[in-house]
């Protein structure tokens, strides 16, 4: 038998059998030594004991208000902090990636196959006793039970952080640049760029970017309705976009991703930043007279991509992490730091990021009640109301809170297709993804949900703590005080997340610099980008509430 299905080697050590009744632990480049790697080096043990947990730093960055206003009034100390937020994240995640989906080891197609997910742990190998290699029972749960149990919404659950439905739609759009799963091909298959490559807005490939451009002054091809300006009708266009049910031809949009006609929240979206590109492509011209219709393109891209890191780095995720320290996004603090400009998107940080929970059941637009279903496949919505009263009724409605029992009815065979993946694709436990991220793995049930009742669900459906499936896991995890949601969604996603968006190429020195954005102007729209901005400069009326946080 396998004896590494127990997975004996912590610390990141590797398994690797011998014959068939041993195994041994290569401990190498892990700063741990002893048959399971369990023993830490002189120098490690210092670190360890210096290194405040997880939780700890967590509580001093959502508390001590005061002292987090002076850091963040003094440059040099804001900067220093950051410069460890990004290092300490992005040193988690292996780049070059290691797995892949096919193999329980290292492989070179883990580097190569640019067409798979890479994976941070590898599959659990076939040949294991248990699903989860040895903990457990044979055979996981029935998933129609687990939803039934674990994720349907009775009654909707508001984010407690006071989450906008405006940060929901942009969670969705802005993932879904590189969360893209080739799903006729299998869920190990994916059809993205790996990175932040803004195709959600001009397209996945250069034949349907050339298809959504004038060639006109480096603009987006755009209509006029009600006197604002939205993207075209695919019948004028010809992108394929996709649709979950029926749609009408006044209705079919062409936008940058095939799947954003299905919700006005994405066609919002959608819209804002083609307005956005076709402002930029503007104020350029007036600056750069001499260019032609490709350099105002790829500089009007390149502006909103560095507008949209930065939107993401400082209000995005400074919602999402709560923290009274102030997020700051600035690729200086990386140079000449050992970093690589290079990002592949995983396996696990796309289901880490099965948002649904977000999605309320129905949304108050400028008075008007629509439920789900009428929000569905109808984008005429935004046009209706307007983009100012679009993005202000869903400013001041509340997101749903990322926890179990929320996940609306539309929402629910998404998360049967999510664990039906994660076992396909043999996901390791939760704990040893808590242990991969340098978390404590959980010791019991009551400790993983904080919740009597629903630890004794999870006992009957599992068994064992340690044969938690990942999602189940993350969904399940009791909140941390004054967070958005459980402790491995941040002690996971956040890693992802920086890395994702500071090994972009334009973080590098080389792309890092004003001439790249068109001189000081576009230099100065970058450093100076914010959500409120991206809304206000695109709209007549005056400046609407834009917010990820109800006022
Ligand atoms: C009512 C709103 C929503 C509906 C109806 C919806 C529906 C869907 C559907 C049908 C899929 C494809 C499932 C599959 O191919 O296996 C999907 C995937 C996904 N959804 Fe949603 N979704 C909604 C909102 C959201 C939100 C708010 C987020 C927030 C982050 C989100 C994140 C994702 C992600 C990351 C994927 C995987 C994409 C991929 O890998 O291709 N969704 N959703
Ligand atoms: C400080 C920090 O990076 O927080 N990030 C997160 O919490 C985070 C969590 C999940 C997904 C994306 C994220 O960015």
């Amino acid at each position: 038998e396998n004896l590494c299905c127990s997975y004996p080697c912590q610390n990141g050590g590797v398994c690797l059998t011998k014959g068939f009744n041993d195994y041994e632990c290569d401990c190498t480049n892990t700063d741990f030594y002893g048959k399971h790697c369990e023993v830490p080096s002189f120098s490690k043990r210092i670190k360890l004991w210096l290194k405040p947990s997880p939780s700890t730093l967590h509580n001093l960055l959502v508390g001590n208000k005061w002292f987090w206003n002076i850091v963040n009034s003094i440059p040099f100390m804001r900067k220093f902090i950051m410069k460890r937020v990004y290092t300490i994240r992005a040193d988690i995640i292996d780049s070059p990636p290691t797995y892949d989906n096919e193999h329980s080891y290292i492989t070179l197609d883990a580097n190569y196959n640019l067409s798979f997910f890479t994976r941070t742990l590898p599959p659990v190998p076939i040949e294991c006793p248990t699903p989860m290699g040895v903990a457990g029972k044979t055979k996981l749960p029935d998933i129609d039970e687990l939803v039934q149990k674990l994720f349907v919404r009775e009654k909707f659950k508001p984010e407690l952080r006071g989450t906008s439905a405006l940060f929901s739609f942009f969670a969705q759009h802005f993932t879904h640049q590189f969360f893209k799963t080739d799903i006729k091909r299998g869920p190990q298959y994916q059809w993205g760029g790996h990175g932040v490559d803004m195709t959600h807005v001009y397209g996945k490939d250069k034949h349907d970017e050339h298809l959504l451009r004038s060639f006109k002054d480096g603009k987006l091809k755009f209509q006029t309705i009600n006197n604002e300006d939205w993207p075209p009708l695919n019948k004028d266009v010809g992108v394929e976009m996709k649709y979950i049910m029926p749609v009408k031809e006044d209705s079919n949009f062409a936008l940058g991703h095939s799947f954003f006609g299905n919700l006005p929240g994405l066609f919002m979206y959608a819209t804002i930043w083609m307005r956005e590109h076709n402002r930029v492509c503007d104020v350029m011209k007036k600056e750069h007279p001499d260019w032609d219709d490709e350099r105002l393109f790829q500089t009007g891209k390149l502006i909103l991509l560095g507008a949209t890191i930065r939107i993401v780095v400082e209000e995005y995720i400074q919602q999402l992490s709560n923290y009274n320290f102030k997020l700051l996004f600035d690729p200086t603090l990386l140079f000449g730091e050992p970093f690589q400009y290079q990002n592949r998107v995983a396996l696990e940080f796309n289901h880490l990021y099965h948002w649904h929970p977000l999605m309320p059941d129905d949304f108050n637009i400028g008075g008007t009640n629509y439920t789900i279903k009428d929000f569905l496949v109808n984008p005429r919505i935004v046009i209706k109301h307007g983009m100012a009263t679009f993005v202000d009724s869903l400013s001041k409605q509340n997101a749903g809170s990322i926890t179990v029992k929320n996940h609306g009815k539309y929402t629910l065979n998404v998360v049967k297709e999510l664990m039906k993946h994660g076992r396909t694709l043999r996901l390791q436990s939760f704990n040893n993804y808590r242990k991969r991220f340098n978390l404590p793995p959980h010791k019991s049930f009551q400790e993983l949900t904080g919740n009597k009742k629903l630890a004794k669900v999870l006992e009957n459906f599992y068994g064992d703590i340690d044969a938690v499936e990942f999602y189940v896991g993350l969904i399940t995890e009791k909140r941390r005080p004054k967070a958005v949601f459980g402790e491995a969604i941040v002690e996971m996603g956040a890693p992802y997340s920086l890395k994702g968006l500071m090994a972009n190429p334009i973080c590098s020195p080389k792309y890092w610099k004003p001439s790249t954005f068109g001189g000081e102007i576009g230099w100065e729209i970058v450093n100076t980008a914010t959500l409120q901005k991206l809304f206000c400069q695109n709209l007549k009326e005056d400046c609407p509430i834009v917010s990820f946080k109800v006022p």
